[in-house]
């Protein structure tokens, strides 16, 4: 069996990830607009957080590097972490009045999904370099790092002395692109960013459009995934995952190989989450050494669960939970909405 990116064994951390902690506000009237719903449960979001949540239920020894409010929001961030046991002696807190980053969630059908983003003065775009913990990275397996943390100074600085490190300590690097287009201000500007922090990483993942985005400045006229990963492994990519919604995900690697797993039925509530449950399944099954269709089908089922839930954070799933889904499915007892 390939084994396309090795972990030392000796560090104390799993996963470690940089990047947002926010609040997701996720309607309750669900098959409805966002001017007619009234009612919303708390939830801890953004992405890296979502994704860092999923590996702690996966059993994952996970910790954070970020910044929060000084305010309600920012504690409870800080509990719901800790009650999960994720490590936060990197979680650091603004004293600049900035204030936690905020997304409704619309959710009008299981496919027409929408997050309304208050995202002016937020504390997570304010990590500095300087509070990013060497040492942390130093005795992580991987580092984590997401596409958004890079719109703005000083995160984006804070993410690129993250990736210093963990080249500096042998971690392995996974990227989540993770674009979201109102946190930036220009095509050119996105792709410039993306580019440079994707050339420093080990595992890729993203959407199709995530990775026409990044591709301002070449040509790829045909979209075609083949065309997108090969350029990846000129640089530090050992794994390019293309994620293409219900129709499932194909993983590239160095050797030329392309690899495919198939997707399972859910009974979806909303769409969005798939993508963090998916990089959390995938990345635990490459941790593990399993191969890459195996990662594939595990993070695809993680997906189906996270889909079927209310939540993206809170309904992150088991290892148990995952097999128990794909052992339904694979039984019949699972079918789509
Ligand atoms: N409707 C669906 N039914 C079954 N599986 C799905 C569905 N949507 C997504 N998935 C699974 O989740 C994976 C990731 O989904 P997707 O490509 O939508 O990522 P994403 O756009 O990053 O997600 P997000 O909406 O969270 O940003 C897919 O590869 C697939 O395995
Ligand atoms: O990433 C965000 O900031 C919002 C998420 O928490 C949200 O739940 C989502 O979009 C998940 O992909």
């Amino acid at each position: 069996m390939a084994t396309y990116v090795t972990f030392s064994q000796e560090k104390s951390v799993d996963f470690t990830a940089i990047g947002r902690l926010c609040i997701d506000l996720n309607a309750n009237e669900i098959n409805r607009p966002m001017e007619e719903t009234m009612t919303f449960t708390k939830y801890v979001g953004g992405s890296p957080a979502n994704i860092t949540i999923g590996m702690s239920r996966l059993s994952r020894k996970t910790a954070f590097i970020g910044k929060i409010a000084n305010d309600q929001m920012g504690r409870f961030i800080h509990s719901y972490l800790e009650r999960n046991d994720i490590e936060t002696s990197n979680v650091v807190t603004d004293h600049s009045g900035a204030v936690t980053g905020l997304a409704f969630t619309e959710i009008k059908s299981p496919s027409d999904c929408s997050i309304l983003m208050y995202r002016d003065n937020v504390a997570d775009l304010l990590l500095t370099a300087g509070e990013v913990s060497e040492e942390l990275i130093a005795r992580s397996k991987m580092l984590l790092i997401s596409g958004t943390a890079l719109a703005q100074s000083p995160s984006r600085e804070a993410v690129f002395q993250a990736l210093e490190y963990a080249k500096k300590h042998d971690t392995v690097i996974a990227f989540d692109l993770d674009y979201r287009p109102y946190t930036w201000t220009s095509k050119e500007e996105t792709a410039v960013y993306y580019n440079l922090a994707a050339a420093q990483c080990d595992i890729i993942l993203g959407t199709r459009e995530e990775f026409d985005m990044m591709e301002v400045f070449e040509q790829n006229p045909e979209h075609s995934d083949q065309v997108t990963a090969s350029k990846w492994f000129h640089h530090a990519a050992k794994i390019v995952v293309i994620k293409h919604g219900k129709d499932g995900s194909i993983a590239y690697t160095a050797d030329d190989k392309s690899h495919r797993a198939k997707s399972f039925p859910a009974k979806v509530i909303k769409t969005f989450g798939a993508g963090d449950s998916y990089a959390a399944g995938f990345l635990h099954g490459i941790m593990h050494g399993w191969t890459l269709e195996q990662c594939m089908e595990f993070g695809s089922a993680a997906a189906c669960i996270v889909i079927s839930s209310h939540s993206c954070s809170d309904a992150m799933p088991s290892e148990n939970q995952v097999l128990k889904y794909i052992e339904d499915c694979n039984n019949g007892l699972i079918t789509a909405n």
